[in-house]
């Protein structure tokens, strides 16, 4: 074997071997395995470079080896041998899954000195409750005990900051840590951030089944993710519905054959009950309640961590912004001073104003010029309305504002069933507006800000990337995006079949999957940091934490202006969600 790896090839080394056990009657056939092991599959190492990073080839070194097994043992049988067993040698498993694994050679192909170095950075900076918190989670790892956290973090606390870390210490040893959030644009800010739904392939009737299940096989390339991973994070978790972690729960205890929690992994879910709960279209008061992760059979069995300390604030040493922070808690408890539950808006939590016109000027002033404003002028402001059809109007109004062509899009509309089609004409379906759904009739301009309405492609172009139109063309809408990881990039939008879900007979509309979004509303600035904000409470906040998650987009007074007719408005808290 010795003279043979200087002038062989693996593959001709491997017939050599596979020669040698049958006709060598070799006394130690593992010892001289065990020794050329590297040269015998040296071909099969090459290949996976081409997926990932060579020096994370190592953690994987085991598949590698197992698959040179398996081709010894394939010329061996084809000769006429028996099995690698009969020989001494570890018998190879015949399922190769993890090397041909696109999803799990992406989690584990990450720098491990790149890491390393922020590890050593940023631990170092970790505040006294953030050292803790990341240190209890840390010893779950480690220990493997299986625990799954809930960490409690205000706006501004370092939830992301201490998520960073702890992803990076766990992928820095090449162990599998994953990361998604209930929506897009939170996934963003996560390290390799991914959305829940996508991963882990969630029902998308989740109110409608009782005991939901992720739709994932057990031969799937993430259920062999899953499988190994150490850690998963799930941030924003206070948006989702109770029944994602249910169902991911059930999936798995499935998939990882362990009847603990989670399947033994240690899980993070990380959010503020003070925002938004669960979206229950045409759902009361007790619906959203019933449907948060609160309300599950699983609450009890999760362990509690909190992160009270605001980092914008402290590490900017602006103590203005200190009480703003603090009266935003204040908001967010349900603890603000109110008089008949309308509480009168303060001085030093805004400017406001008592008109449309007024609070269209101050947050997009010299609005005529758009299209000379550099894409941070665009992506720092936004107009924040309770509801669609009051974005719909101040975007109407804005797109207005300024000279350029109007370009209209309409879309085609028709229902799936064909059956349906005599009770639900054309006509009618074009006059459906569903959330999430593109209108049938968009007006659109060249400088006008837009918002994607799916996911085309994460983390890139998520619901909810924000881009600014650069050209209007017949099929194909050319736009620069101004949010995210893919900020300054071009890219093009083409027509797609978007089918909404919550409508009771099934329907289908073919339009550029995109909104004008000067103005947007609260439960879709969830998420998004601004530097200028604009509240529209001429129709007032009519849902938990409305209004603190519109508040709480900026960290400062002076970025915050309030059109409230009467000075005054509506804190709707549900206190039962903050028990
Ligand atoms: N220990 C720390 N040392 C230095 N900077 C920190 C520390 N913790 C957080 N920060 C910084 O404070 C800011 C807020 O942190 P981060 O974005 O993680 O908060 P968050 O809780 O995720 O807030 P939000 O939910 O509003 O996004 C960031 O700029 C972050 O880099």
């Amino acid at each position: 074997m010795e003279e043979a790896v200087l002038c062989g090839s693996p593959f001709k080394l491997r017939e050599l071997f596979a020669i040698m056990l049958i006709f060598c009657q070799l006394s130690d056939a593992i010892s001289l395995w065990e020794k050329y092991k590297d040269s015998l599959s040296e071909d099969i190492r090459h290949r996976v470079e081409l997926d990932i990073q060579p020096e994370n080839v190592n953690s994987i070194i085991n598949e590698v080896y197992n698959k040179c097994l398996v081709t010894i043992e394939d010329t061996v049988l084809s000769l006429g041998g028996t099995f690698l067993q009969h020989y001494g040698l570890p018998q190879p498993s015949r399922c190769e899954a993890v090397l041909q694994n696109k999803d799990y050679l992406r989690e584990i192909n990450y720098d491990s000195n790149i890491l390393a170095q922020y590890i050593n950075f940023n631990e170092n900076l970790l505040n006294n409750e953030q050292s803790y918190v990341y240190n209890k989670i840390l010893e779950g790892i480690e220990k493997n005990t299986g625990k799954t956290f809930f960490l409690d973090a205000p706006g501004g606390t370092g939830k992301t900051f201490v998520i960073n870390i702890l992803l990076a210490r766990v992928r820095k040893d090449h162990g599998i840590a994953l990361a998604v959030a209930s929506s897009g644009i939170a996934a963003t800010l996560l390290e390799g951030g991914k959305t829940a739904h996508s991963v882990f392939k969630l029902p998308l009737n989740l109110t409608r089944v009782e005991t939901p299940m992720c739709n994932i096989s057990k031969q799937s390339n993430i259920a062999q993710v899953l499988k190994d991973c150490k850690l998963i994070v799930w941030d924003e978790c206070t948006m989702a519905h109770k029944g994602g972690f249910e169902a991911l729960n059930r999936t798995l205890k499935d998939i990882r054959g362990y009847n603990s929690l989670m399947g033994g992994v240690t899980v993070l879910l990380a959010g503020d009950f003070r925002q938004t709960l669960p979206v229950i279209p045409r759902g009361t008061r007790a619906d959203e309640v019933k449907s948060c992760l609160k309300a599950s059979y699983l609450w009890p069995h999760i362990q509690k961590v909190a992160l009270n300390k605001n980092m914008r604030v402290h590490v900017k040493g602006d103590t203005s912004a200190g009480i703003f922070a603090e009266m935003l808690l204040k908001i967010g408890d349900g603890n603000f001073p109110s008089l008949e539950g309308e509480i009168t808006i303060p001085s030093n939590l805004c400017t406001v104003v008592s008109s449309l016109s007024e609070l269209t000027s101050r947050i997009y002033p010299d609005i005529i010029n758009i299209k000379m404003k550099p894409i941070e002028w665009l992506c720092e402001r936004a107009i924040l309305t309770p509801k669609n059809d009051k974005a719909a109007e101040i975007n109407e109004i804005l797109l207005k504002a300024f000279n350029e062509k109007a370009v209209e899009y309409k879309s085609f509309d028709s229902v799936i069933q064909s059956d349906d089609a005599v009770h639900y004409p054309l006509e009618f379906l074009n006059t459906l507006n569903p959330s999430g759904l593109p209108s049938h009739k968009l007006i659109l301009k060249i400088g006008a800000p837009i918002m994607l309405l799916r996911n085309l492609n994460p983390p890139k172009l998520c619901n909810g990337t924000r881009l600014q139109v650069k050209a209007l063309h017949k099929n194909v809408i050319e736009a620069i995006v101004i949010t995210g990881c893919a900020r300054g990039d071009i890219v093009l939008i083409p027509r797609i079949t978007l089918i909404p879900t919550d409508y009771p007979f099934e329907f289908k509309r073919i339009q550029f999957p995109i909104k004008v979004c000067f103005a947007m509303t609260i439960n879709k600035s969830q998420g998004q940091s601004l530097s200028m904000a604009g509240i529209d409470l001429r129709e007032e906040c009519f849902s938990h934490g409305q209004f603190y998650v519109a508040c709480s987009r900026v960290s400062s007074a002076s970025s915050l202006v309030i059109l409230a007719l009467k000075g005054s408005t509506k804190n709707t808290v549900y206190k039962e969600v903050l028990r």
